[in-house]
């Protein structure tokens, strides 16, 4: 298994290019699965999750080319996805255990096929998580949902129908596949108490784009009128707002000062403010925006992660590890998933002083971290971890760095690039 090795005390220089989100791209893949029209995604990262989608879609009869980005996308790949016949309507246990963002294709393949058969995805480090509003909201468009074998085994004889869906809880994954769902349903579907992520808007613009009329984008009532047949489209992937705040934080965390080049903004304003209060500097620049300290010292914030617009629960554990850094405390409040702290004994490894009570973790600052052998448990709490390790004094090794690999690509690329010594260990 690679791990990754950092020697911290460089402070980070230079520019870093943001990537397509992978966030945005699983969706977005996932609705050429709704029609038998060519779908062209530009902007897409290279990441291990993309590339488990892939394997899902091709056995589900996805035909899939892979490309280098054209102009303006250059980094990325794009992606042209046929689905001209559904060869299998069965989500294997196999792939789904791998990535839980599997679980979307549930919706379409019941919308276009009458049935689908989905592996549950069971909990992961950071939660439960179960998929319940995924099935309630499916029932509520006419589907019937059994489980059988660990499989969610879905069925719609006469297609699926237009309805009111409310969810008594956000869920991003959940408003994701009604959406998709919606979109070759009978009639006109209401999702209320909808997700607001910068991701579902990206998916509404591409179903757009595929022939969908969908009111109320970006608000939490969305009013999506079904079509029998979807057109063909391009879409540009958004950038990935979590590996925006990710650098952004990693920037802070080591006093340097980096242009984030396709850096938005506007896709993290809950979490660009926190930064400003705890001392951190984002000015717009032409390509992006620019990011450094204030002036001196880092400030202890408090944080509470919330749905969207509130400050993303993906960027909670590189918050952290930037607080332990900070004068004073910063009480820190995870209200999405209920054990995703999982980087704190780990950062206490590397000297950091914090204390989790229920759902909030009180971190005082300390005036060194010292470098260690560490385990990451999931992906943002891995990242957490270099963060940790680019300022801590001498060696950190980060073992499991397959966590890392699902979501931030050429990660030790980006970050070398800027004066971080920083090095992968194959094998
Ligand atoms: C691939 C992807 O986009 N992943 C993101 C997505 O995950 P994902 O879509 O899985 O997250 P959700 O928004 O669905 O989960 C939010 C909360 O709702 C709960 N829940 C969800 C569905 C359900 O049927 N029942 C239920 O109780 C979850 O356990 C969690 O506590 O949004 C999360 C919240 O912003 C992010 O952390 C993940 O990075
Ligand atoms: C939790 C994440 O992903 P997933 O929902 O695929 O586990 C994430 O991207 O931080």
């Amino acid at each position: 298994m690679d791990r990754i090795r950092i020697r911290g005390g460089r402070q980070l220089k230079g520019s870093i290019p943001i990537s397509g989100s992978k966030n945005a791209s699983l969706p977005l893949m996932v609705t050429a699965l709704l029609t038998d029209r060519k779908l062209t995604l530009h902007n897409v990262p290279r990441l291990a999750d993309i590339t488990t989608m892939i394997q899902l879609l091709q056995q589900h009869g996805v035909e899939i080319d892979a490309a280098p980005g054209e102009n303006g996308h250059s980094r990325g790949t794009t992606l042209t996805l046929k689905a001209g016949k559904i060869a299998s309507t069965t989500a294997p246990y196999d792939i789904v255990r791998k990535m839980r963002a599997s679980v979307l294709v549930l919706g379409p393949l019941l919308a276009r096929e009458r049935e689908a058969r989905v592996s549950l995805p069971g909990g992961c480090a950071i939660g439960a998580r179960p998929v319940d509003l995924h099935v309630a909201g499916l029932k509520a468009l006419g589907a019937e949902i059994d489980i059988d074998g660990g499989y969610l085994v879905a069925k719609a004889p006469k297609g699926l129908k237009g309805g009111r869906y409310t969810f008594p809880k956000v869920s991003v994954g959940a408003t994701e596949n009604l959406m998709m769902a919606a979109a070759l349903a009978k009639g006109t579907t209401v999702l209320a108490n909808a997700a607001r992520e910068p991701e579902i808007t990206d998916l509404a613009h591409c179903l757009q784009a595929m022939g969908v009329s969908i009111e109320g984008v970006g608000t939490e009532t969305l009013t999506i009128e079904g079509v029998e047949t979807l057109k063909e489209a391009t879409h540009a992937v958004i950038p990935d707002r979590i590996e925006i705040g990710t650098y952004a934080m990693a920037v802070a965390m080591t006093a340097g000062d980096v242009e984030l080049v396709g850096g938005r903004l506007d896709l993290l304003e809950a979490a660009v403010q926190t930064l400003r209060s705890a001392g951190v500097a984002l000015e717009p620049t032409e390509k992006g925006f620019r990011v450094h300290r204030t002036n001196g010292a880092l400030q202890g914030v408090d944080v509470m992660t919330e749905p969207y617009p509130g400050f993303p629960t993906d960027l909670q554990a590189q918050m952290m590890a930037l607080m332990t850094r900070a004068e004073g405390a910063s009480m820190i409040t995870e209200t999405i998933f209920e054990s995703r702290f999982m980087h704190v004994p780990e950062l206490a490894r590397m000297g950091a002083n914090v204390t989790i009570h229920h759902e909030s973790a009180l971190v005082r600052g300390v005036p060194k971290l010292r470098g260690a052998e560490v385990m990451a448990t999931d992906l943002r709490a891995s990242v957490s971890l270099a963060i940790a390790g680019l300022a801590a004094e001498g060696e950190t090794t980060l073992h499991r760095v397959y966590h890392l690999d699902r979501g931030y690509e050429r990660l030790e690329e980006k970050l070398a690039a800027c004066g971080a010594e920083i090095e992968r260990l194959k094998g």
